[in-house]
């Protein structure tokens, strides 16, 4: 039986991209979060405006620590474009978290006040503080792998719940913002830019890449499973 390494050592020789390969990490993952109850009840419509609510407050939350993790991964990349990529992201999270969220923040019933007072969750922490923690002290490339599913995880939500969309007028806006031609073209620049990276990548960093990618997939579920629950802090 082969190890882990030896897996991903043979997927690194064979014909798949580094992000391809990197999908393989959180492929299963991915497969659960397309069944999960939250993202059958934003297209059925039978989602709970309150476990939305949530949603959108801790969305609120994670995005300033995504810009901050991205601010991380720009600082660390060497080639310029993916320097100026990155630093644009950061800033456009910052930018999504006021726009989408103060029209859904709206529409919801809900003002930016509430939003500080709710505070972040236990997974909205979690989630972030294991970002921060990779792009603050891993390589270039394990912060990638850590940022890159809630780059492809959430286009490929998108793309999927588009074919759908919801009943619900504010959830078919939250799906049409992730699954528009506008973010695949984010995605896709951020692929290219991690399919850059695989060849200049040793054995064990090639590793550590591939459990970041499978954490932060995971991640990804949890946090719409703690939305679809309603999680707050036990104590
Ligand atoms: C939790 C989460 N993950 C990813 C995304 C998309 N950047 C998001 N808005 N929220």
């Amino acid at each position: 039986m082969s190890t882990k390494a030896e897996t991903i050592a043979s997927h690194s020789t064979a014909v798949l991209s580094f992000s391809q390969q990197l999908w393989e990490s959180g492929a299963a993952t991915y497969a659960e979060i397309l069944r999960h109850p939250f993202l059958t009840g934003l297209t059925d419509g039978t989602l709970s405006k309150d476990a939305f609510r949530y949603f959108v407050i801790q969305d609120s939350h994670y995005l300033r620590a995504y810009a901050r993790a991205l601010s991380l991964v720009s600082a660390r990349a060497t080639d310029p474009e993916a320097v100026a990529l990155f630093a644009g992201h950061a800033s456009d999270a910052i930018a999504v978290e006021k726009e989408l969220h103060v029209s859904l923040l709206h529409g919801l019933g809900l003002t930016a006040a509430a939003v500080d007072a709710a505070g972040s969750g236990p997974t909205t922490t979690a989630y972030a503080s294991y970002l921060l923690g990779v792009c603050a002290t891993g390589t270039y490339a394990e912060a990638l792998a850590a940022v890159l599913p809630c780059y492809w995880v959430y286009r490929d939500v998108g793309r999927e719940l588009l074919t759908r969309s919801s009943p619900d007028p504010l959830y078919a806006q939250w799906i049409a913002s992730y699954g528009s031609p506008e973010f695949d073209a984010v995605v896709e620049s951020v692929l290219a830019v991690t399919d850059g990276l695989g060849s200049d990548i040793g054995p064990s960093e090639r590793v550590r890449c591939h459990e970041h990618f499978a954490v932060t997939t995971r991640y990804e579920w949890m946090f719409w499973d703690a939305a679809y629950q309603q999680l707050s802090w036990p104590i």
